[in-house]
């Protein structure tokens, strides 16, 4: 085949697998893993399913290297996707439609991630075509609920017999779009704390003033958040630090009133109200200071408030240290990882700590070095957007980036005496 056609078939392929409905919280894992078996068959991949929980499949793919004592390369991507709103985008989310004119391809996780688990696959097809043999393993795996906490996927795979055996060095997951040139990578990332704050007060009539109902109760607290917010915001906007570097909260729901069949009760006052938020949480934060301020100032009993943490992570290591990959010379990794992506004609950028979360925490807090990497440069953000989209040619470019990345991780610098620290490898 030429090569463009070979191009055409990989975005048929990356079409085909963004066309699974994977959206939480009623995920088709069963179409998403036999989908991928048969590429993993194609791209001569040994393959396991492995049901850690009923329902919940974690594909296990592995190419065989030449010395398997070595410490191995997981290539991780999820498979789940966050839900969306179907009829406020332009193509709808699961038609993975190619819009001719700009060459984008529109579809909830074409960004958030499976570009990455595709991309992952066509880069070994290739490699092999090309007659390259690892040195090390190269394990590929596909997990589950990672949009939803990871519970059943990541975390418990890092526990399990499998795993251990697999012997691993180096984790690569997820990162994000970059509107630059530079391609972004990350070495750390902020913890989530998704959690519900609830009021009570005095009911009464809608026409009276009075102190202490559930809504006052509930809206003293949603100002004091929203200080804090516009104190870490202003942080991000003047420049002093990055998105990664801050506390970012987020009201994710608000739910209040007396609801009839044909709207809310408008002259009463409920007797309960509720919030949600999203909180995300540096390495380097100071936690003890922030859960004061939750329990005194942002859901005070005094006031009537209760809260409810629904992910509560912590941003600590198994050691107690803040989980962290270093990414500077000290970390042989790192040095490959950044000679990779040049080598491929691509311009790493400054590392940076991710502002969301992954599942490359629960590789971290074990004590594994861990990059997050989407190769997705010239590409706004959408992430859990509307209209998420890739542009095909830098999906194309990312599979170009992967088998760098692939053949430069996979072999051993033998005799590299020059080098000490990745003689250690
Ligand atoms: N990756 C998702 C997010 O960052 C889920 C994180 S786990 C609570 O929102
Ligand atoms: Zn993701
Ligand atoms: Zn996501």
């Amino acid at each position: 085949a030429s090569p463009s056609s070979s191009d055409a078939d990989a975005i048929s392929r990356f079409q085909e697998y963004l066309r699974i409905d994977t959206a939480q919280p009623a995920p088709d894992y069963a179409a998403a893993v036999a989908f991928l078996r048969e590429q993993a068959a194609a791209a001569g991949l040994e393959a396991r399913t492995l049901e850690l929980v009923a329902g919940k499949p974690l594909l296990l793919l592995r190419w065989p290297g030449r010395r398997p004592s070595l410490p191995s390369i997981l290539l991780n991507s999820h498979t789940d996707v966050v839900p969306s709103e179907p009829h406020k985008w332009d193509h709808l989310p699961f038609s993975a439609a190619l819009d001719e004119a700009s060459g984008r391809i529109y579809a909830r996780g074409s960004q958030d991630m499976k570009c990455v688990g595709m991309q992952y696959l066509e880069a070994i097809r290739r490699l092999r075509s090309a007659g390259f043999v690892p040195d090390r393993n190269i394990y590929i795996t596909f997990v589950p609920d990672e949009e939803i906490g990871g519970h059943q996927g990541a975390e418990l795979f890092v526990s399990s017999k499998e795993f251990k055996e697999m012997n691993v060095g180096l984790v690569l997951d997820e990162g994000l779009a970059s509107p630059q040139e530079e391609y972004r990578v990350f070495y750390a990332e902020r913890s989530p704390w998704w959690l519900t704050i609830k009021a009570k007060g005095a009911p009464g009539h809608g026409a009276k003033l009075y102190d202490g109902s559930a809504m006052e109760n509930l809206m003293k607290s949603m100002e004091a958040i929203r200080r804090f917010r516009t104190s870490q915001f202003d942080l991000v906007k003047s420049g002093e630090k990055a998105e990664g570097d801050v506390v970012s909260v987020n009201f994710a729901y608000l739910k209040a009133g007396t609801p009839t069949p044909t709207g809310f009760v408008m002259n009463l006052q409920p007797s309960e109200a509720e919030v949600g938020l999203d909180i995300r949480i540096p390495p380097s934060a100071h936690v003890e200071a922030l859960e004061r301020r939750l329990v005194e100032e942002w859901a005070p009993s005094s006031r009537n408030l209760t809260f409810e943490f629904k992910q509560k992570m912590s941003v600590l290591d198994n050691f107690g240290k803040p989980a962290i990959t270093p990414a500077d010379s000290t970390n042989p990794w790192w040095l490959l990882l950044e000679e990779a992506v040049k080598s491929a004609g691509g311009k790493p950028g400054k590392p940076e700590i991710f502002p969301a979360s992954t599942d490359a925490r629960y590789f971290r807090k074990i004590g594994l070095p861990a990059f997050g990497f989407s190769p997705m440069a010239n590409t706004p953000i959408l992430l859990h957007d509307h209209n998420e989209f890739l542009h095909k040619d830098e999906y194309l470019k990312g599979i170009g980036i992967y088998e760098s990345i692939i053949r430069t991780l996979a072999t051993h610098k033998d005799g590299a005496k020059d080098d000490e620290s990745r003689a250690e490898l």
